[in-house]
């Protein structure tokens, strides 16, 4: 599955004027925003009296019409300005409310809080008493919608501009924004609706969905499911990890090479001790995982060396990426390998400037084309075309020590199974979230692996 579509604020902008260009006024569309986010406000909180705060933007012209339709739905309804219409779509919005409008400064507040102050077109923190207002009224709130974004955030990169409510839910348009699923933004969103209001809207940034997998038929057999191979570093436990999870997440068949026998690791995974280069000529490795436990030391340079000149597709974690950094390089041809960098190996491959952070992981992957796994508490996937996806996750507890090689495990799977590179990225991610899900509270990495089966078999 490919995911719901992300439009930046600028792209927005452009689909919308390719809509009004087509026939359709902003008036209408305004009023389809307006129309379907009160209807999800309704589903959501029920008919509490509300507050609806309006800026001076569309995101304000939206809001008038969110109060006109719950009045008319027979709700309780007050709404609260910044001041005068700046369009002439919000101006007729507010001449539609047709009732009262209060000022923001001395507005009583309300059980249910409608953030409507600004949206996409956010190009500066509130000012201070604007933001104040906001926090207050939404602190004496029960519920916090917002239209379109929390107001106070930057639409394409997530960053706080000024401080932002904690909404219950947020009501967008047409497509997801970067900001509702990149850190810092992605914590205050609460529920996301995206509401259909009929504009054609297509991009190559997708938040990632759960993936396909297939079940082994008659015509199966370990090979064709995959051969991961893992290449230990000294501290074999990290490549444990990975070579668990990779088996957990349904590869056929892994092995695990270390210098020593590795111990406590599933019977399955298969171990002859010795050169950890010991069979990387072998046709069928589906994906050859270098990293985990790795040094970058003579040997770890040297093994970096060998998985490179190898032909295989390759998954780069952890060691291999300071190796990168230290100035190693890629293959110049063959597989598309994936590298999934944490912030502090993302900066030190890539640097720290560049942008959000799904431009930073586009510019990375066409710089060394190579997949790009850019981890955190938001993970970007970008590949050398140009095509980008989000995972926002929801369970926090996967900051912890493993986490990483289990996830690096997991994609090797899905490599070996034999998807693209990107594909594979993304449905490692998923499911290695999932896992973690499933785990709960106070999960440990070894407990990730547990819970990769359940995991995987939603996806069949
Ligand atoms: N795209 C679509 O298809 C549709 C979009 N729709 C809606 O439109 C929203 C986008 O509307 P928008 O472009 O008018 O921007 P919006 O977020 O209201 O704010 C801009 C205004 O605020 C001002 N301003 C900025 N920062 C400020 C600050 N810190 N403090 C004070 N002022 C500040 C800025 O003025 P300026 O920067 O020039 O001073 C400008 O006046 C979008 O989120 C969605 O809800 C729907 O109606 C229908 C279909
Ligand atoms: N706060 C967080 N919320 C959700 N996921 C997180 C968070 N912190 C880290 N992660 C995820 O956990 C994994 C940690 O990987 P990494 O930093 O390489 O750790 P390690 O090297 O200890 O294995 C990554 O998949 C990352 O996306
Ligand atoms: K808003």
């Amino acid at each position: 599955m490919k995911g719901r579509v992300i439009l930046t604020a600028g792209e927005m902008r452009a689909a919308e004027a390719r809509s009004i260009a087509a026939g359709t006024s902003v008036e209408t569309l305004m009023e389809r925003a307006g129309q379907a986010a009160a209807a999800a406000i309704r589903r959501f909180a029920g008919p509490m009296p509300a507050l609806v705060l309006c800026g001076p933007g569309n995101n304000g012209g939206d809001g008038y019409v969110v109060a006109r339709a719950l009045a008319a739905a027979g709700q309780d309804v007050r709404v609260a300005a910044t001041g005068e219409p700046k369009t002439a779509a919000a101006s007729a919005a507010r001449a539609a409310w047709g009732r009262e409008v209060h000022a923001l400064a001395d507005v009583e507040p309300a059980p249910l809080l409608i953030d409507s102050l600004f949206g996409t077109g956010l190009t500066r923190g509130l000012l201070r008493d604007a933001a104040a207002e906001l926090e207050a009224l939404a602190g004496m709130a029960r519920i916090t919608a917002a239209i379109d974004l929390p107001s106070g955030i930057s639409t394409d990169d997530g960053a706080i501009l000024s401080p932002v409510p904690d909404c219950d839910l947020t009501v967008t348009f047409q497509t997801l924004k970067p900001a509702h699923l990149l850190q810092p933004a992605a914590r205050h969103m609460g529920r996301i609706v995206v509401a259909d209001i009929g504009i054609e809207a297509a991009s190559d940034l997708h938040e990632i969905a759960r993936p396909r997998l297939a079940a082994p038929g008659p015509e199966s057999h370990k090979f064709t499911r995959g051969l991961v191979t893992v290449i230990a570093g000294g501290m074999a436990g990290a490549g444990a990890l990975s070579a668990g999870a990779a088996l957990r997440a349904g590869a056929g068949a892994v092995r695990l090479q270390a210098r020593e026998p590795v111990h406590g690791v599933a019977a399955a995974i298969i171990q002859t001790p010795g050169d950890p280069l010991d069979r990387i000529d072998d046709k069928r490795i589906g994906a050859l995982l270098l990293g985990p436990g790795l040094a970058p030391d003579d040997e770890g340079r040297a093994l970096f060396e060998a998985a490179a000149g190898s032909g295989h597709p390759l998954v780069l974690d952890a060691g291999a990426l300071r190796i990168l950094a230290d100035g190693a390089a890629l293959p110049a041809a063959g597989p598309t390998a994936i590298l999934t960098p944490h912030e502090g190996e993302f900066a030190a491959l890539f640097g720290e400037d560049g942008g959000s952070k799904v431009e930073r992981a586009r510019a990375a992957a066409a710089k060394v084309g190579a997949v790009i796994v850019y981890k955190g508490p938001d993970t970007v996937v970008a590949a050398p075309d140009g095509r980008a996806a989000i995972h926002a996750a929801t369970a926090h507890w996967l900051a912890t020590a493993g986490a990483g090689d289990v996830l690096a495990g997991t994609i090797a799977a899905m490599r070996a199974a034999g998807m693209a590179a990107f594909e594979a990225a993304c449905a490692g991610i998923w499911l290695h979230g999932r896992a973690a899900a499933l785990a709960g509270p106070f999960l440990i990495a070894d407990d990730l692996i547990a819970h990769l089966p359940a995991a995987c078999a939603e996806c069949l």
